[in-house]
């Protein structure tokens, strides 16, 4: 462990340097826990240089009661009466291609359920405001947690297999895509550089793992794209795909892909690192 009370030049350097070779302060700070720097303090440097509020690095330490997700495991896991296949591990970003998560029965009810509740989908801004958004043309809405005896199934399916309580859930979000429309690269998890972290982040903590589940298989395009690492998972229905990742993880990067032909519908939920409802 490598300490330091004001920053030491070189170290300084080196955190300009990095961030002006085009590296965010979340991979300064990521480069510098490889290199066996204490977290608080590399937090510290980093806020120093780059001009940073400490406590907007702080808020991406794990605080107390946080919880992590246990990453499913291949080549299968038994939740309930169902067995879900990992067909595809990725390590960075961490990727699980889970197969058989849903029936074909759950995929249709989701539908049938959201249909007439769909609304143009929002993102949220910098602010924390939720607004409709050019990257994002879907139509969505939310269910809430445990409003229906099939959304409680689901939600203890999920809590089961990665270990992470219902509580630290999001309410499950239905999207439908229609030819064309697409869901352009993004993060899951919030930036803690922006002014909107605060207030995104008071409930339930930061985001820590993804899980996209397929209700139906569109005739032609419609995959979940990781850029970083070129990979699209194909939406077929009932299959899902689980990605985890730390605050300002680079390579969680990805996208819906444009509907080529048909329709897509998917269910996405998101986990908190701590008990979103109350
Ligand atoms: O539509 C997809 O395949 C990805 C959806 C997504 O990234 C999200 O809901 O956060
Ligand atoms: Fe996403």
């Amino acid at each position: 462990m490598k300490h330091f009370h004001k920053t030491r030049p070189e170290l300084r350097e080196w955190i300009l340097a990095t961030t002006r070779a085009g590296h965010g302060p979340m991979d300064v700070l990521r480069l510098m826990k490889e290199a066996g720097y204490d977290a608080q303090q590399s937090r510290r440097a980093v806020s120093e240089v780059l001009e940073i509020p400490l406590a907007a690095l702080n808020a991406t330490a794990p605080r107390a009661g946080s919880k992590l997700p246990r990453h499913p495991v291949a080549p299968q896991m038994s939740v309930d009466e169902h067995t879900v296949r990992i067909t595809t591990s990725v390590d960075t970003p961490t990727v699980r291609v889970l197969e058989g998560l849903l029936t074909g029965t759950e995929c249709d009810d989701l539908i049938a359920q959201a249909r007439p509740r769909l609304q143009r989908s929002l993102t949220v801004d910098v602010d924390g405001r939720h607004q409709t958004d050019e990257r994002r043309t879907s139509n969505g809405m939310f269910f809430r947690i445990g409003e229906s005896a099939l959304i409680q199934r689901i939600e203890q399916r999920i809590a089961a297999l990665v270990d992470i309580p219902v509580s630290h859930g999001e309410g499950l979000q239905i999207l439908h895509y229609q030819p064309g429309q697409e869901y352009e690269p993004h993060f899951d998890w919030f930036d803690p550089t922006q002014p909107g972290f605060t207030a995104v982040t008071a409930r339930g903590g930061q985001r820590v793992a993804s899980i996209v589940m397929y209700l139906n298989t569109p005739d032609e395009g419609g995959g979940t794209a990781f850029p970083a690492v070129g990979l699209t998972v194909t939406a077929l229905r009932g299959s899902a795909v689980y990605f985890a990742y730390d605050t300002g993880d680079q390579s969680s990067l990805h996208a819906g892909l444009p509907v080529a032909k048909g329709e897509k519908w998917i269910a996405t939920k998101w986990l908190r690192e701590r008990p979103y409802q109350r």
